[in-house]
């Protein structure tokens, strides 16, 4: 839940100001409240701001506390350049939300204020109704998380591990138009660094996950060929690289190229990409570290933002194949999903009970094991942030994931390549639409319509919104 400033506003003139004060007062207990009772933290304006001095005051100790957006409340007629005054003053988002007892002029000071802002281009939102109203308060808390969301992007890093893989030029962005839209810096890192530091791997705890892997995944499927006890080491030992990787470099995010030097020479990086993905590892629990296979910069940034959004894994997929007769499309990644979504447990062993480990493909000589599962069922918001001309627009759809029986689940993936990961998805999108217009090869998703909150993002940012629909 987010953290949520408010400020009350009210008539410049004190005898009037005198004769409302207890009602605005009483309303904005009322606001605070229901935001309170609906899980957010609340960062309350230290008084009701009725004059000039007091709104840039008041607008400076709300944002000391951090808050990810700033409601201005309007129970009555306020003076407009106090809103102008806190605004200058509050450096992050900010919603104007009025009441709507008639009893009182709110409406018209939140206009009124709304209106000012609009003429210095202060982009702001607006909402208006009673803090009863579950939806109203649910409305609010959209804008907070979308609000957050954005913020966790500003000042973080992406360690970009590798460069373009195979001309795949939808992976690489612009790092001047990540610093200037998103706020977020890339580190570059060599893949040279995976594999020096994965042969300093402490041993016991290489042995020690990959008996952890053998014992809960449904199997490991050794070959003595692509994958041997020795790979899924290696793979293991790349884990642990990029680990010190990302608390060196202190690394919020990252993608690793991976093809094709490493899945040639090396190993591929699909267990290291599950399981940073993952909300665990053979340790126990641990915060997910959004990876994007083959240094996917804009999947990197969708993911990241997608996770700050659900707070949940995100997947990563390539649109692999559509089935015509079913209407649905493969999201199977070239080897791996996070481990998650297999049943999107909180207990890993049942996760893994559904995760098969398969030699790697002809694709990839060095070898190494896949991550093969099935993602569960469920509603899913799927997106991705791509560029046209230039300018970053955001690709966002609903979906649902499903499964059939086994026989039928097995004959589906085998039509494309059963040894990676699949995900069944029904998208609310028209197949031609999706496919003349969507502008990657990789998508995007989380559990849940998420897509409210992700409108709100793309306006904080100032990103075109593209939405798929069958309706
Ligand atoms: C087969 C290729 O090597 C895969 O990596 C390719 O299908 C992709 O994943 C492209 O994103």
């Amino acid at each position: 839940m987010a953290r949520i400033g408010v400020i009350s506003f009210s008539d410049g003139r004190d005898y009037v100001h005198d004769g409302i004060r207890d009602f605005i007062a009483t309303t904005e207990d009322k606001l605070v409240d229901r935001l309170t009772a609906a899980g957010h933290e609340v960062v309350r304006g230290k008084e009701i701001v009725a004059t000039n001095t007091g709104a840039s005051a008041v607008a400076r100790q709300v944002a000391a506390a951090g808050v990810d957006l700033t409601v201005f409340h309007y129970a009555v007629w306020a003076f407009p350049h106090f809103t102008m005054l806190a605004a200058g003053a509050t450096p992050g988002p900010l919603l104007l939300l009025s009441n709507i007892d008639p009893v009182q002029p709110g409406m018209v000071g939140m206009l009124a204020g709304g209106g000012a802002l609009d003429q210095i281009g202060r982009v702001h939102t607006r909402l208006w109704g009673d803090p009863d109203e579950r939806a109203l308060i649910d409305k609010i808390g959209v804008q907070a998380t979308a609000s957050s969301a954005v913020a966790s992007l500003r000042g973080s890093t992406f360690g970009r591990i590798g460069g373009r893989p195979m001309g795949m030029n939808t992976a690489v962005a612009n790092t001047d138009q990540w610093q200037s839209v998103f706020g977020v810096d890339v580190e570059e890192i060599d893949q040279w660094e995976i594999v020096r530091r994965s042969e300093l791997a402490d041993q016991k705890e290489v042995t020690r996950a990959r008996e952890w892997l053998e014992t809960n995944a449904a199997g490991v499927h050794y070959d003595g060929k692509k994958l041997t006890p020795e790979l899924l080491e290696r793979q293991i030992r790349s884990y642990l690289a990029m680990r010190e990787l990302i608390d060196e470099w202190n690394l919020d995010f990252s993608g690793i190229k991976g093809q094709p030097e490493m899945t040639q020479y090396f190993a591929t990086m699909d267990i290291v990409e599950a399981f940073l993905n993952d909300p665990y590892d053979w340790n126990g629990p641990k915060e997910t570290h959004v990876c994007a296979t083959e240094a996917d910069m804009d999947g990197a940034l969708t993911m990241q933002l997608l996770k700050h959004i659900a707070r949940t894994p995100v997947l990563f997929a390539d649109v692999r194949h559509y089935h015509a007769d079913r209407d649905i499309w493969d999201l199977c990644n070239s080897g791996q999903h996070a481990t998650w979504y297999a049943a999107r447990s909180d207990d890993p062993a049942e996760n893994l009970s559904k995760v098969h480990f398969y030699p790697e493909v002809f694709f990839f000589p060095a070898g190494g094991a896949s991550v093969h599962h099935l993602a569960a069922p469920g509603q899913m918001t799927l997106a991705r942030l791509t560029r046209r001309g230039g300018n970053y627009r955001m690709h966002l759809m609903l979906g649902d994931f499903e499964t059939y029986d086994d026989e039928t689940n097995a004959q589906l993936m085998r039509q494309s390549t059963f040894e990676w990961p699949h995900a069944f998805a029904r998208l609310d999108a028209k197949a031609d639409d999706f496919l003349s217009r969507f502008g990657a090869n990789h998508i995007h998703a989380v559990p849940g319509d998420h897509r409210a909150e992700v409108r709100a993002a793309c306006e904080l940012l100032g990103v075109e919104l593209d939405e798929f629909t069958r309706g």
